[in-house]
């Protein structure tokens, strides 16, 4: 069944029920180590993981790691330009939850993502990528510990499918004649727009069912955090991509009032039940009044859309939402690409759960991992209905490859959400508290020694293992 490759002679498979995972105690895991800094962060990882394991299940549980290969080790196995050999997707297929260090895109010309298409692959469909502060670390913020968010980032769709065509080849001349001479004329809110011939091409698409089953996931989500965590911001830019972005967002919105009506209250339906809580005789117009800025100067059909989508919210959520139930509800709200990137950051504990497309969450995940100490602390995950592949928000970072002085905490913590995911609570808890009072005690790579105040002596990345296995006890 594999060419190359020899599944570990113990351990058993894990298999899916209804988009959850059935783990035996014993289950076989593949890896793919990584390429550039990959070399020093996993081995760091699997002596943590391990040494997590057994010290909270002593010889009852235990992973058998499965070695398999992709980007540059792939090559060297399989040979030239086999990146991501067949033996690496049976086994991902077969065992079903993965783990792998960060690989190699070149700009420009080359291979596509290996990282992306893993993701495609095996229709893993949300990026889970959460970013949360561990006391001690340092930041460029002042209050790093307001920021507690997860990026919710759909992983298969949006400019990532990689459709695209070079400036000046034959295929994307043809496309910019044929969208310049024919779909842009017969499309009238273009006008006289055109495509410059020496342009490149990329095509962006974004579906309902891919924008949906994201959100559902991220509801799924929000609903086990605590009370004060439940919200789900939509984060978009539709005020200029309105059919791909703007959708997004009312894709969204329809899904969260339809699948989770019981369960969620939308910001604006929480202004209309706001308003008349504090004003029982408010009328639909001057609800409506209060909730869109600028009402008075709409045209007469917006006012009576607005007015309407009033009256609906009362007559169809009052009873259920209203006198302050709604408060006891996720709060859905949707908020501007480029706003939320400030918002994290002048407003960080105002948001929880952030669901995005592919490009705003990779921006935003990097982003969001910065306030809380860099990316050496940017965990993820990227799960599908019956498969999920663990990997740090980080990629190669190849200046610091083969040197032990990377910091592997985010591959470490992608590590914690794959044992949670597995249901190992308690392996997963030691990890976090080893982590965490390491960090205390200055005991840190480079990254965050470098903005220690008063100054620590930096550890290498295997020392920063050791010193969080130190702390399991
Ligand atoms: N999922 C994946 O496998 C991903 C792969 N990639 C790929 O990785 C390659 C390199 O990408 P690049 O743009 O350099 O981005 P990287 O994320 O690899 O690194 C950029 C910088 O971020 C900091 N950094 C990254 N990881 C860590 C860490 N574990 N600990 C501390 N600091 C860290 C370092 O900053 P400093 O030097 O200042 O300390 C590093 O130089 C590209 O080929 C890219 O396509 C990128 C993202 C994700
Ligand atoms: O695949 C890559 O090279 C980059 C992917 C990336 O930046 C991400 O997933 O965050
Ligand atoms: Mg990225």
């Amino acid at each position: 069944m594999y060419e190359k490759i020899n599944p570990p002679t113990t351990g058993e498979k894990i298999t899916f029920k209804n988009g959850e995972p059935i783990v035996p105690n014993n289950p076989i895991i593949p890896f793919i180590r990584g390429d550039g800094t990959g070399i020093d962060i996993w081995p760091a990882t699997e002596k943590v993981l391990d040494a997590a394991v057994k010290t909270a299940y002593k010889d009852e549980r235990k992973i058998s790691w499965f070695k398999v290969y992709a980007g540059d080790e792939a090559c060297d196995l399989y040979g030239t330009y086999q990146y991501l050999p067949q033996d690496t997707l049976t086994a991902i297929a077969e065992y079903g939850i993965a783990i792998k260090g960060p690989l190699t895109t070149p700009v420009g010309g080359g291979i596509r993502s290996l990282n992306v298409a893993l993701r495609q692959i095996f229709n893993l469909y949300a990026c889970v990528r959460p970013c949360r502060y561990y006391p001690g670390t340092p930041s460029p913020h002042k209050s790093p510990e307001k920021l507690n968010v997860i990026v919710y980032r759909e992983n298969t769709e949006d400019i990532y499918v990689g459709i695209e065509w070079k400036a000046g080849s034959e295929i994307a001349t043809k496309l910019i004649k044929f969208l310049n001479e024919e779909l842009i004329p017969a499309t009238p809110e273009h006008g006289k727009k055109q495509i410059p011939l020496d342009a490149g091409i990329g095509i962006k698409p974004i579906s309902k069912t891919g924008s949906q089953r994201l959100v559902r996931r991220a509801m799924k989500h929000a609903l086990t955090l605590p009370k004060a965590k439940q919200m789900v911001t939509l984060v978009h830019k539709g005020n200029i991509m309105k059919y791909t972005e703007g959708a997004f967002r009312d894709w969204g919105y329809e899904l969260v009032t339809s699948e989770f009506r019981d369960e969620c209250v939308t910001e604006r339906e929480s202004w209309i039940l706001e308003n008349k809580e504090k004003n029982s005789q408010i009328s639909a117009e001057e609800n409506a009044r209060k909730i869109e800025p600028g009402f008075d100067s709409l045209t007469e059909e917006r006012k009576a859309q607005i007015v309407k989508e009033v009256e609906t919210v009362l007559n169809t959520i009052w009873t259920s939402h209203g006198e302050g139930k709604w408060q006891d509800k996720i709060m859905v709200n949707d908020r501007i690409a480029d706003s939320i990137f400030q918002q994290i950051q002048t407003r960080p504990d105002e948001y929880s759960i952030l669901a995005t497309m592919n490009l705003n969450g990779d921006y935003l995940s990097d982003a969001a991992a910065a306030i809380v100490g860099g990316l050496g602390m940017g965990p993820g995950a990227n799960i599908g209905d019956v498969c999920a592949v663990f990997e740090a928000t980080h990629g190669t970072a190849p200046k610091h490859a083969g040197l032990d002085k990377i910091n592997p905490g985010s591959v470490i913590l992608s590590g914690v959400m794959m044992l949670e995911y597995m249901g190992w609570q308690e392996a997963a808890d030691l990890i976090k508290k080893g982590l965490g009072d390491a960090i205390a005690q200055g005991k840190v790579t480079y990254d965050l020694a470098r903005m220690m105040e008063p100054p620590v002596k930096e550890l290498k990345c295997s020392e920063f293992a050791d010193a969080i296995i130190e702390n399991f006890q």
